[in-house]
C-alpha cells in the first residue's frame, strides 16, 4: 500500500496472508468458513507448492492472539486466469478446516449483484505489500481509501488502452495505490467487497496506470459453484 497508513488492529478480521515458508506473497479475504478468496496470478511462481493461510493478524510476525496459520487443502485458480492478461484473475483457496471465528476472524460479505459502483465512490484496500518506491516490506497491515475511477476513463488510450473489461474494476493510482503484496486483497465499498486486487505485474502510484480489480459479482455463480462441489 502506498501512501496509506497503518490500519487500526483486527478492523478488518476478514483480512489473510497467503504465505510460502513463512513469506507473505498475496493477500486474500475470507468469504466463507473454510474458503478465502485471492488472486490467480500469485501461484505462478510457487511451482506447485500449497499456500499456507493467515488469519487473524495484524503484525505478520509478532505473536497476537487469534492468530493462526491454516493449511489449506486446495487451491482453484478461475479456469479462465492466465499468465498473459489480468482476465479472470480469481483464486479459492479450500482451507484444511474451518477457520475458528471470532473477533480477529470474520468473513467478509461479497457483492453479488452485478452492477458497476459509481465512479467516485471511495472504497478502502489493505495489504501487507511494499508501502515505498523502495519497495518496503511493512509487517503490520496497511490500508488506504481509493475513489473509484469510471471505467472509460480507465480504458482511456494513455492509461489502460481498452483492456479493462466489465468483469474489472479501477481505482485511482495518483501517489496512493495497491502495489506488489497487495494482490489478492479485497477493494471495500460500503463493508461488501466489490473487487479483488489483480496480481499482474503493474507500476504502482502512477496516476497513467491506475489500479485494476476482478469485480466480484459477475463470478459469484462461479464461487458458489466451487464452494458447494468441495463442502461435498
Ligand atoms: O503482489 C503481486 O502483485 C504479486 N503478483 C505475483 C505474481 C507471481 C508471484 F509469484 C508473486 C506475485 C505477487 N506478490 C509478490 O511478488 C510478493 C512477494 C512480494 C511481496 C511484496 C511486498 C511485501 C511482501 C511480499
Amino acid at each position: 500500500i502506498l501512501g496509506g497508513y497503518e490500519a487500526k488492529p483486527h478492523l478488518k478480521p476478514y483480512m489473510a496472508s497467503l504465505q510460502l515458508d513463512g513469506q507473505h506473497i498475496c493477500g486474500g479475504f475470507l468469504i466463507a468458513k473454510q474458503w478465502v478468496l485471492s488472486a490467480a496470478h500469485c501461484t505462478e511462481e510457487t511451482d506447485g507448492k500449497m499456500f499456507q493461510v493467515l488469519l487473524g493478524a495484524h503484525s505478520l510476525t509478532e505473536p497476537e492472539p487469534h492468530k493462526r496459520l491454516y493449511r489449506v487443502r486446495a487451491q482453484i485458480p478461475h479456469p479462465g486466469s492466465n499468465i498473459h492478461n489480468n482476465k479472470d484473475d480469481l483464486l479459492l483457496l479450500q482451507l484444511e478446516e474451518e477457520a475458528e471465528l471470532n473477533a480477529h476472524v470474520q468473513v467478509l460479505p461479497v457483492q453479488r449483484e452485478d452492477r458497476d459502483v459509481a465512479p467516485d465512490t471511495v472504497c478502502e484496500v489493505a495489504g501487507w505489500g511494499t508501502i515505498n518506491h523502495s519497495g518496503r516490506r511493512p509487517d503490520k497491515l496497511y490500508q488506504l481509501e481509493r475513489p473509484v475511477l469510471s471505467r472509460d476513463v480507465c480504458n482511456h488510450r494513455t492509461r489502460h488502452d481498452h483492456t479493462i473489461t466489465e468483469k474489472m474494476m479501477c481505482t485511482d493510482s495518483r501517489r496512493k495505490d495497491t502495489c506488489k503484496g497487495d494482490s489478492g486483497g479485497p477493494l471495500v465499498c460500503n463493508g461488501v467487497a466489490e473487487g479483488v486486487v489483480t496480481a499482474g505485474s503493474r507500476v504502482c502510484g502512477n496516476y497513467k496506470k491506475p489500479a485494476i480489480y476482478t469485480r466480484i459479482a459477475p463470478y459469484a455463480a462461479w464461487i458458489d459453484g466451487v464452494i458447494a462441489a468441495g463442502d461435498g
